[in-house]
């Protein structure tokens, strides 16, 4: 990128970098190929003048927001043709080449239910025949869909959906009905105006016998003039907290026919006759919301890198007090506290993404074996699946406003970008799964665990470490990064274990297991919040170290900074948690504490170089505070400008309102 115009903080910050800025992206992207390929897109659509908004799109009403969106998402979706034809879903890899979307909208795109799980689940859960029928006209886009499972009155408790589809053998199709008010599908993304087609997961009934819910395929609008069909309603459900352009409906269905093989056939079946085919795992129907937690490991380490890079470039920039009388005010960066807000998010995207990896290659091979049959570590992938979307996702959130709070006011502006970020990122915590029900269903596989240690049994990979605890009271406490993952994972094990017990204290006679549980399940959380720590912890620092190994000795030294300073932060956050499973003491903690301060010394004159390694364009960042010229005060006036209120010195409502109010008041 061009260094004219660049404001002097900036220009003074890259030349501290310690590292070759290029080589961090290049890991990041995985490989120099990887890398060029995702700026050779993001230049075609970046530079394409359609894409240019003239009025920022928060200026504009829903109506107009929404088209805007969709107009320049058809765009994108034109240009990414040409790069996409050769994908298919055996080559598919989660990468940093779906970011581009950002830099159409500032919000989500309307179409991102269609790519996110409309296509994953024509092809997870579609037979070979519907596959070949469906997935190559939604990969081209000939049709549009998205994924319609949540209902007015349900979305944790998928067994308790109550939309039906009741197959009739005399015409072999399956009548689909909205039996009441709450059945009503409500949220799926780009159901209300730009989808044509769904998933839709329904109660299946068939020969008088209910089966529990099930994929089906369904059009829901004419593919010529997109009118809803006849028995279909469906339309927006308003204005939220973020996702403003993601289009989200409601749909409701009334005798509603499909055809018996508009069922997604892969797991299980319902024949001519009506009779049923049982799935091999009745929980495989759910396999899109596993993909999905998977994937979304990848896009909270995208957004904090945004929020990232927002706030640490500003954090350059900005002058704000005075350190030492009579001189001159400080760069906000250079005070320790912010090194504080800001590091860890910094780290936090690189621990996602290396986490996310891990997970990924998890889930691939896990899914291969489903294919041969073998189901056996589906329960562990799940586990680990609910854990880390549900933490990663409320930790991305507090980091993005930690990052919005390290700007101060300026953070509060729309045109920072910071608020859009934190709208995207806390949805996460509640879609695909809310934070305690996922908790609670890794939780639900300590306790399977614990049991087996119990029975000494040999327990499975991720959580084969709770034998090792399940004896010592009080682990050895070590200062080393080893020590600190193992006083995790006692951490976890002591939680696991006191859980289980009070499950256990809960079951007096005439009480349920299922009142037990609930009467435990705040500790239940807890011991799934500390095996996510432990994992995240040990599986980021091998990862790093692992990593650090490939690349140059100076990038390498980064790596592993911002890896131990992870760990370090977590483990001073959790301190009460190691005071009472390990022997850690004050003078241990207190070294802990001038090792955190010493690393965030190291990382500060790399800060700038580091979130530039992230190599997110100007349009993809949408901020004025981020920019990599750095003039943030020329930016924020510029935007200010665009406010249709500045358009007229004096507006209209002065006349109206202001002025017999002054007169009224007179008299
Ligand atoms: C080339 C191709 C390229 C193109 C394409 C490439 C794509 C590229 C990507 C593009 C970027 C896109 C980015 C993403 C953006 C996405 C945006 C998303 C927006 C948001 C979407 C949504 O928001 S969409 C709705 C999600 N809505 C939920 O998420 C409901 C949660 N609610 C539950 O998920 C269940 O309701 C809940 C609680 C489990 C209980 O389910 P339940 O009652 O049936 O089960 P129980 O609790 O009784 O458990 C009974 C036993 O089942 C076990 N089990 C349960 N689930 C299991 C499972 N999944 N797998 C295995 N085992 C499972 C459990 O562990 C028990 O095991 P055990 O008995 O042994 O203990
Ligand atoms: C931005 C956004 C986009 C979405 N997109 C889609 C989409 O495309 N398609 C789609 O189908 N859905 C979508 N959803 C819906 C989403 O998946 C659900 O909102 C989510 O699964 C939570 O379900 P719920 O809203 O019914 O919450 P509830 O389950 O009603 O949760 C409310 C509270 O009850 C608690 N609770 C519920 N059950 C339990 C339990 N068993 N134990 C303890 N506590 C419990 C929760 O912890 C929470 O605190 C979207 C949601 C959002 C916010």
């Amino acid at each position: 990128m061009a260094e004219h115009n660049v404001c002097v903080e900036l220009v003074r910050e890259r030349q501290k970098c310690t590292f070759e800025v290029q080589e961090l992206i290049h890991l990041i992207d995985g490989g120099i190929t990887a890398t060029e390929e995702r700026r050779e897109v993001e230049n075609v659509v970046c530079t394409d003048p359609r894409i240019k908004d003239v009025v920022p799109e928060e200026y504009l009403s829903h109506k107009e927001r929404y088209e805007n969106a969709i107009r320049k998402n058809c765009i994108l979706q034109e240009i990414l043709k040409k790069y996409t034809e050769k994908r298919t879903w055996d080559n598919f890899r989660p990468s940093n080449k779906y970011r581009i979307s950002s830099g159409v909208v500032k919000d989500i795109s309307p179409f991102m239910l269609h790519t996110g799980m409309f296509i994953p689940t024509l092809v997870n859960q579609s037979d070979d025949e519907q596959k070949a029928k469906w997935v190559p006209k939604a990969m081209s886009m000939e049709i549009i869909g998205t994924y319609a499972q949540t209902e007015l009155g349900h979305g944790s408790f998928i067994r308790g959906l109550e939309t039906t589809a009741t197959y009739d053998p005399n015409t072999e199709e399956f009548v689909l009905n909205t039996p009441n008010l709450t059945s009503y599908k409500w949220w799926p993304g780009g159901l209300a105006h730009t989808a044509n087609h769904c998933i839709v997961v329904a109660q299946l009934y068939s020969k008088g016998q209910h089966y529990g819910v099930h994929p089906f395929f369904v059009q829901i609008r004419d593919i010529e003039t997109h009118v809803p069909l006849p028995g279909i309603k469906v339309g927006e459900i308003g204005p939220k907290l973020g996702f403003q352009t993601a289009n989200n409906g409601f749909l409701g269905f009334e005798n509603f026919r499909i055809p018996r093989r508009n069922m997604l056939m892969k797991n299980a079946q319902v024949l001519k006759d009506g009779t049923y085919i049982k799935s091999k795992n009745d929980k495989l129907t759910y396999g899109t919301m596993v993909f999905v937690r998977v994937i979304i490991l990848f896009d909270l380490a995208f957004e904090l890198s945004r929020a990232a890079t927002i706030a640490v470039r500003y954090s350059a920039v900005r002058h704000q007090s005075q350190l030492k009388a009579n001189e001159p005010e400080l760069q906000i960066i250079d005070y320790v506290t912010q090194q504080h807000k800001l590091f860890i998010g910094v780290s936090t995207s690189h621990v996602f993404r290396v986490v996310g990896l891990w997970l990924w290659n998890t889930y691939v091979k896990v899914n291969a074996d489903i294919g041969k049959g073998n189901m056996d570590q589906l329960p562990e992938l799940h586990a680990l699946a609910c854990c880390l979307k549900a933490v990663c996702s409320r930790d991305a959130a507090a980091r993005v406003e930690e990052f919005r709070l390290a700007c101060g006011g300026h953070g509060f502006m729309t045109s920072s970008n910071l608020p859009i970020i934190n709208g995207i990122v806390s949805a996460s915590i509640t879609y695909e799964g809310e934070f305690s029900v996922l908790m609670l269903q890794t939780a639900r596989f300590l306790m399977k665990a614990w049991n087996g240690v119990l029975a000494r049994k040999t327990l499975t990979p991720t959580v084969s470490y709770l034998s090792k605890f399940s004896n010592s009271d009080r682990v050895q406490w070590a200062n080393t990064t080893a020590g600190i993952i193992s006083g995790f994972q006692a951490a976890a094990a002591g939680k696991t274990k006191e859980a289980y017990a009070a499950i256990q204290s809960y079951l007096k006679p005439g009480t349920d297991y299922e009142d037990a549980w609930n009467s435990a399940s705040v500790q239940l959380v807890s011991a799934s919040e500390a095996h996510c720590r432990a994992i995240l912890c040990e599986i980021s620092w091998s990862e790093m170290q692992r990593l650090s190994k490939t690349v140059s000795p100076n990038l390498g030294k980064v790596l592993l900074e911002l890896a131990e300073l992870y760990l370090t932060y977590w483990s001073l956050e959790k301190r009460g948690d190691l005071l009472m499973y390990t022997t850690i003491s004050t003078a241990d903690i207190a070294k802990l504490q001038a090792r955190y301060e010493e690393l965030l010394a190291l990382i500060r004159p790399n800060a700038v170089g580091i979130v530039d390694g992230f190599d997110i364009r100007d349009e993809i960042l949408n901020s004025t505070l981020g920019a990599y010229d750095g003039r943030v005060y020329e930016r924020l006036m510029e935007e200010a400008k665009k406010s249709p209120l500045n358009a007229e010195p004096v507006n209209e409502s002065f006349h109206k309102y202001i002025k017999p109010l002054m007169l009224k008041a007179k008299l």
